[in-house]
């Protein structure tokens, strides 16, 4: 993980944004350098950027509060000219948080230059110290593959199924309800990877999911912790898996069972509830279907639930994302409980794998995705570690579990091979 930067010019010198309409410059993603990219993309629609005007770091509990102090006054200072008044247009900054308070990691970053596309409307924001002509935008160099090999092997393997078991007796014991835990697997390349080659077969192969990038954390989530959009908040909530068969006809009755399986709805319920009662003091008029959908996805399918409100008073996406982690999506039931048997049985450091990971603009509103399917960029770019979780019940299997982790794998491992 890079060190934050720490640039105390913001404090003196107001950034100068400008944001034009321009042609459809095509695929979001193969716009991006060969560094510093900024990505959140969802069905070719999104922001990527690049270049920095500012950013910022933190670490501790008071991370997504200090963060959203920052950002409002960076925003508040900012002298914004904005043809296209869309929700991604103007000042945005790209930003990625810790699962842990104790992690080290969490980022906002304002790039120099965005490019955006919302329902065929496309624009290029300019952000810096002073007025910045539009670079011309063209397709940059291709981004390269290269070859990898994943380091995970049976022992590490056992050790997480017998971490599992031991989370079983603990809830089978009464001590919680659920805990979702995670493991990690190394995927090693003989030279450093070019991030855009993943981040483009994930927005191509993922399209439902968010496809993001930042500071060297990438991947494709399902899930949407939270979005705010002119006072909508959104939430969409995640939780009970089973994973596909690839023939169609099965995958349907396998969804059907997933819809019955009293496993998966008991994980699904803490999740929903987890969400629904952290938005609640937030919201009102909030819409909390009762019973799941099954969310298909190319590896596998989730009962998915998606949570709405009306915001009650002023608040930023991150403050509401603040408030929502960790959800009992990746976090458990009760939270602390859970988070507790995390730190102590799970024996890693997730970094930024299950953290919010998202983007902000000038107003609050912004999007803020669950960063799963998820892996971060280490050391000299040459090993990339990959995250995959799972809600544990009491009825959960440890050996199932495994198996779905490796499901959850699937789509950051293949956006590695060539
Ligand atoms: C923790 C992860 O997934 C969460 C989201 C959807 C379904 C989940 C599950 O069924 O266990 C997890 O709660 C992960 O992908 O690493």
């Amino acid at each position: 993980m890079s060190n934050p930067v720490t640039d105390p010019r913001w404090e003196i010198e107001p950034l100068i944004v400008r944001t034009r309409r321009i042609d459809d410059p095509g695929e979001l993603i193969s716009l991006l350098p060969d560094s510093g990219q900024l990505a959140w993309v969802h069905g070719g629609d999104g922001l990527v950027g690049w270049g920095r005007a500012a950013q910022f770091g933190w670490t501790g509990p008071e991370r997504f509060d200090e963060a959203d102090r920052w950002w409002r006054t960076l925003a508040n200072r900012a002298v914004v000219r904005d043809d296209i008044e869309a929700p991604g247009s103007g000042l945005v900054a790209f930003g990625t948080f810790t699962f842990s308070d104790h992690a080290d990691g969490s980022l906002l970053v304002v790039p120099e230059v965005v490019v955006g596309r919302r329902d065929g409307v496309c624009w290029l924001t300019t952000i810096g110290r002073a007025i910045t002509a539009a670079p011309a935008l063209e397709a940059a160099s291709p981004a390269r593959a290269v070859a990898v090999a994943l380091d995970d092997d049976d022992s590490r393997r056992a050790t997480w199924r017998d971490i599992v078991a031991t989370a079983v007796d603990r809830i089978t014991a009464d001590e919680l309800d659920k805990v979702v835990l995670a493991r990690s697997v190394d995927a090693v390349a003989d030279e450093a990877i070019d991030v855009r080659h993943p981040l483009r077969r994930l927005a191509q192969e993922y399209p439902s999911c968010w496809t993001f990038h930042v500071d060297g954390f990438f991947g494709s989530t399902p899930e949407m912790l939270v979005r705010l959009e002119g006072g909508l908040v959104t939430s969409r909530v995640l939780a009970g898996t089973i994973r596909r068969s690839g023939d169609d006809h099965r995958d349907l009755a396998l969804a059907a069972s997933l819809a019955r399986s009293s496993k998966d709805l008991e994980e699904h319920e803490y999740a929903v509830a987890s969400v629904a009662d952290a938005l609640a003091p937030a919201c009102t008029g909030m819409n909390v279907p009762e019973s799941p959908f099954v969310l298909h996805l190319p590896n596998v399918m989730h009962l998915a639930t998606d949570v709405t409100g009306v915001l009650r008073e002023e608040a930023s996406a991150l403050s509401l994302a603040a408030a929502l982690h960790p959800s009992a999506a990746v976090g458990g039931t009760p939270t602390t409980d859970a988070v507790e048997l995390i730190e102590e049985i799970e024996g890693m450091d997730r970094g930024r794998y299950a953290g919010p990971v998202g983007w902000i603009g000038a107003n609050g509103d912004g999007e803020w995705g669950i960063g799963l399917r998820s892996a971060q960029v280490l050391e000299d770019g040459s090993r990339v570690r990959l995250f995959a979780g799972c809600g544990i019940v009491a009825d959960s299997v440890p050996a199932d579990e495994l198996a779905e982790s490796d499901a959850k794998l699937v789509p950051v491992r293949t956006s590695l091979e060539s």
